[in-house]
């Protein structure tokens, strides 16, 4: 069914009857006899309380999204703590997150250096020139006598009993050999003294800072070839439907497995390592097994989290004796998305098998769970208006994908859960409350990692 109302590349099938109800009443709302006040465009009801239209079944179990996303970071949180830290190559650490202080192992600069090309000199000139000269990497070279310079590379040694470096474009060399100052030389002028930056034991960086390339420079230079870090939680993905492809075009009823290409790398996007990712079908047995086995800190399935047939993930978790801590959040797309509690240290991410519903709760259950694992600091919340209005579930949150232009949000079309046409153009997920957002209003808005970072620095 396709009610009236429905915006271009937005899903029917992404609306509950209530909704679709919603819609096309609200579409026919300059109809209604004067006096008829109801339902019209749904109020906004407050975060995890929503109004529901008279007659509504209120959806039992389902968790608030602000709540759902809060209980995924909370059920990290002790773990996170208990986590020991690995010992990673420089090469090995970016992204990860210091799990001691970076204290300076030797003074910055470690001796006395020129800042520029030129000359050491001792007291004023002119100064005889000495025949050998000092370049960066050299060993100490002999001081200087009063009135003696000697050629100086950026970065050398400065020889004892130097007073100032004067720059080569401020130095001319007579007939005699001797060295003549072009401006006035100032006592000390371009010499970096020893430990200018930070002296030997200094805290540079505390525990909890990123590793970012600049981090990874800063290590290098304070003397450092390992880093303590906070370990990647190591993620396995199972993907589930029988319907799955895995090259060439849908046939047959048979589709493309979307999220086999998309998860690895945007869990690691997120902080993971993923481990592995293994195709399962629709079966049940390999489910059970598959998680029965796995040693990986967060499982992320996809597919099967509804009451189809052949929808094997709650059985399997009831089997298992899992403890569900989320079981469907008041979002869409994605509301059937879970999150369960394997063992005390094992939780299992269930992400809905249309592929915008599971960015949605990849985003909102395992990016803080995983974020809180890795002891990463949380985004800093922000908001833009909105370009236009953005049209909202009655009585749930709805992420939709927008593009950052200027000071606005600009809300895409193709946000059906089944397409993933508008994330791919997308800069971020706007959180529209329920009831929708008018032009102008200010949405919350949930950055990709690539849209910020830049495609090489969150993906290597
Ligand atoms: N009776 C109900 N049926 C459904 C409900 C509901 O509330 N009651 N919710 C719908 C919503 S909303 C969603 S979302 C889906 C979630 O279903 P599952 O998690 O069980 O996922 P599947 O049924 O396995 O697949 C749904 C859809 O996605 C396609 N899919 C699955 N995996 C992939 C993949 N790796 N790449 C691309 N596409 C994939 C699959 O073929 C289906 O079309 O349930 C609704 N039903
Ligand atoms: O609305 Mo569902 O949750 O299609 O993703």
């Amino acid at each position: 069914m396709t009610a009236p109302g429905i915006r271009d590349g937005q899903d029917a099938e992404d609306l509950d009857v209530e909704e679709v109800l919603a819609l096309v009443k609200d579409d026919h709302h300059a109809a209604r006899p004067a006096g008829d006040r109801g339902p019209g465009p749904v109020p906004a009801p407050g975060r995890g309380n929503p109004a529901r239209p008279s007659g509504a079944e209120p959806r039992h179990r389902a968790t608030p999204w602000t709540d759902a996303r809060a209980i995924a970071g909370r059920a990290a949180r002790s773990l996170a703590a208990r986590r020991t830290p690995v010992s990673v190559t420089l090469g090995d650490a970016l992204g990860l997150v210091l799990a001691a202080p970076l204290t300076a192992l030797t003074d910055l600069p470690s001796f006395n250096t020129s800042a520029m090309d030129g000359w050491a000199v001792a007291g004023p000139g002119p100064w005889d020139v000495r025949e050998e000269g000092v370049l960066a990497g050299h060993a100490e070279p002999a001081p200087l006598a009063d009135g003696e310079a000697a050629r100086i590379a950026t970065g050398a040694r400065i020889p004892p009993d130097t007073t100032a470096v004067l720059r080569s474009e401020h130095g001319r060399t007579d007939e005699q050999g001797r060295l003549h100052p072009t401006r006035e030389v100032q006592h000390g002028q371009d010499i970096r003294p020893r430990g200018q930056e930070c002296r030997s034991g200094d805290q540079l960086l505390p525990t909890g800072a990123v590793v970012t390339p600049a981090v990874l420079g800063l290590a290098a230079a304070a003397g450092y070839d390992t880093l303590a870090a906070v370990p990647r939680p190591r993620v396995e993905v199972l993907v589930l439907g029988d319907e799955l492809l895995t090259e060439g075009r849908p046939h047959d009823g048979l589709i493309r497995d979307a999220l086999g290409p998309m998860l690895p790398p945007w869990l690691r996007a997120l902080g993971a390592d993923v481990v592995a990712l293994r195709r399962l079908g629709d079966d049940a047995k390999a489910l059970h097994q598959a998680l029965t086995l796995s040693s990986a800190d967060l499982i992320v399935t996809t597919g099967g989290t509804a009451a189809g047939p052949v929808d094997h993930v709650h059985p399997t978790l009831r089997r298992l004796g899992a403890e569900l801590l989320v079981d469907g959040v008041q979002v869409r797309p994605g509301h059937p998305m879970l999150l369960a509690r394997l063992k005390p240290d094992q939780h299992l991410v269930g992400l809905p098998g249309n592929p915008l519903a599971a960015v949605s709760g990849l985003l909102t259950l395992a990016e803080p769970l995983l974020r809180t694992l890795a002891a990463r600091p949380a985004p800093e919340p922000y908001t833009l208006p909105l370009r236009e209005a953005a049209q909202g579930h009655p009585y749930d949150t709805r992420l939709i994908p927008v593009v950052l232009r200027g000071d606005h949000a600009v809300p895409l079309h193709y946000h059906g859960p089944a397409m993933l046409r508008g994330i791919a153009a997308a800069d971020a997920l706007a959180v529209v409350p329920p009831g929708g957002a008018p032009a102008g209003q200010e949405a919350e808005l949930l950055d990709l990692p690539w849209a910020v970072a830049g495609i090489g620095a969150c993906f290597t």
